[in-house]
């Protein structure tokens, strides 16, 4: 059992996409109290790295692109984080489903400390609290604030509480079955059957180390709908003004939405999931993705692609709506008479 007391040295991502040298954060209230301003320190979501060095590297720091709303650029950062999300299901994949680790009272160690939340709310709110230090939010950090363009119109949006509810509930269960699994059928030999035949390896740490890194690059790769949003909308804010006004949500969700896109990604994630989910030897023949590794891979790929069909297209398309009927707040008719006639003749 890896219970280790230091905490993953990730970096935080803050949901509200203040273009910092990560590009995001998402707060969540552990008292359920539902979402809270991403300002705040709650327990936003933490980004890592990627895994995988693409052969286009777009950075994402947003100091040092020139077009920041790119919406090229943008996709390219979307796509880059499906690596990120897939290689880090595989390592959540190696380990057990422990359900302990998601229910709210089951440590007495946990509310010994006076802490109500799950075992992994914990792991959230310590690693935001040292990560807050290190300047991965506007509050508290141990370093001057940096200043940075203000690429988003002001908003509150934050869906990370939907997307801790559907990684606990439907991807987290679905990932690790085969782990699951096999760790009933070596308790079975051992004997141990019943309840405690199934789901807990006892690696809280490990694997709530690793739910963090999935639950931010998923935070992140969501709230990327506001850039995607103001991309589109400034491109041609006369196509979307009128809805907006309307309060159209359908309007704006068939504005926004790119069935080709979609098409391509979700051919692009079986790919990429295939192949990353292989295991590779010295004399394995160089795989070329399009094999069907279920039920032999690392990792479940229908499940990766489930994901993205099923919860994180349709979440970031409610992002890029709410931020859509947002988009006007504040403004004056004569500012909104200027926004129609804005043009920039480009793809939206
Ligand atoms: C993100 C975009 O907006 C929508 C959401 C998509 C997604 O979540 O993958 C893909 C295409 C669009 O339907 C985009 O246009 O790239």
């Amino acid at each position: 059992m890896n219970q280790s007391l230091f905490f993953l040295q990730t970096a935080g991502l803050l949901a509200n996409l203040r273009p910092e040298r990560e590009s995001g954060e998402a707060g969540l209230k552990v008292s359920g109290c539902g979402p809270d301003d991403t300002e705040s320190l709650s327990l936003p979501f933490f980004h890592v790295s990627a895994r995988s060095t693409p052969v286009k590297m777009q950075s994402q720091n947003f100091m040092l692109v020139d077009d920041p709303l790119s919406l090229d650029r943008i996709r390219s950062v979307l796509t880059r984080l499906e690596d990120t999300i897939i290689f880090s299901l595989i390592e959540r994949a190696q380990f057990a489903h422990n359900p302990r680790i998601y229910q709210r009272g089951v440590f007495q160690e946990l509310k010994d400390m006076g802490f109500q939340g799950s075992w992994l709310e914990w792991f959230l709110k310590e690693i935001e609290t040292f990560h807050a230090k290190a300047r991965r939010y506007t509050r508290h950090p141990l370093l001057p604030p940096l200043s940075f363009p203000k690429i988003l119109y002001p908003n509150k949006i934050n869906v990370n509480p939907s997307i801790l509810s559907f990684y606990t509930r439907a991807i987290v269960p679905r990932i690790t079955r085969r782990a699951t699994l096999s760790l009933a059928t070596l308790k079975r030999a051992k004997g141990i059957i019943g309840d405690d035949e199934f789901e807990d390896d006892g690696n809280y740490g490990s694997a709530a180390t690793i739910d963090v890194e999935v639950v931010q690059a998923i935070s992140k790769r969501v709230h990327y709908g506001k850039f995607v949003s103001e991309s589109k909308f400034s491109t041609d804010p006369a196509a979307f003004i009128p809805h907006i006004q309307k309060r159209n949500r359908q309007a704006l969700e068939d504005l926004i939405t790119k069935p080709e896109v979609e098409r391509k990604l979700l051919l692009r994630l079986q790919k990429k999931a295939a192949t990353y989910a292989q295991e590779i030897g010295v004399d394995t023949e160089v795989p070329n993705g399009d094999m069907h590794v279920n039920g032999k891979g690392k990792i479940d790929v229908d499940g990766v692609v489930d994901l993205y069909e099923s919860y994180i297209i349709p979440l970031t398309k409610e992002v890029e709506v709410e931020y859509l009927l947002h988009r006007l707040d504040g403004l004056s008719e004569e500012e909104i008479a200027k926004l129609t006639k804005q043009n920039t003749c480009k793809e939206p």
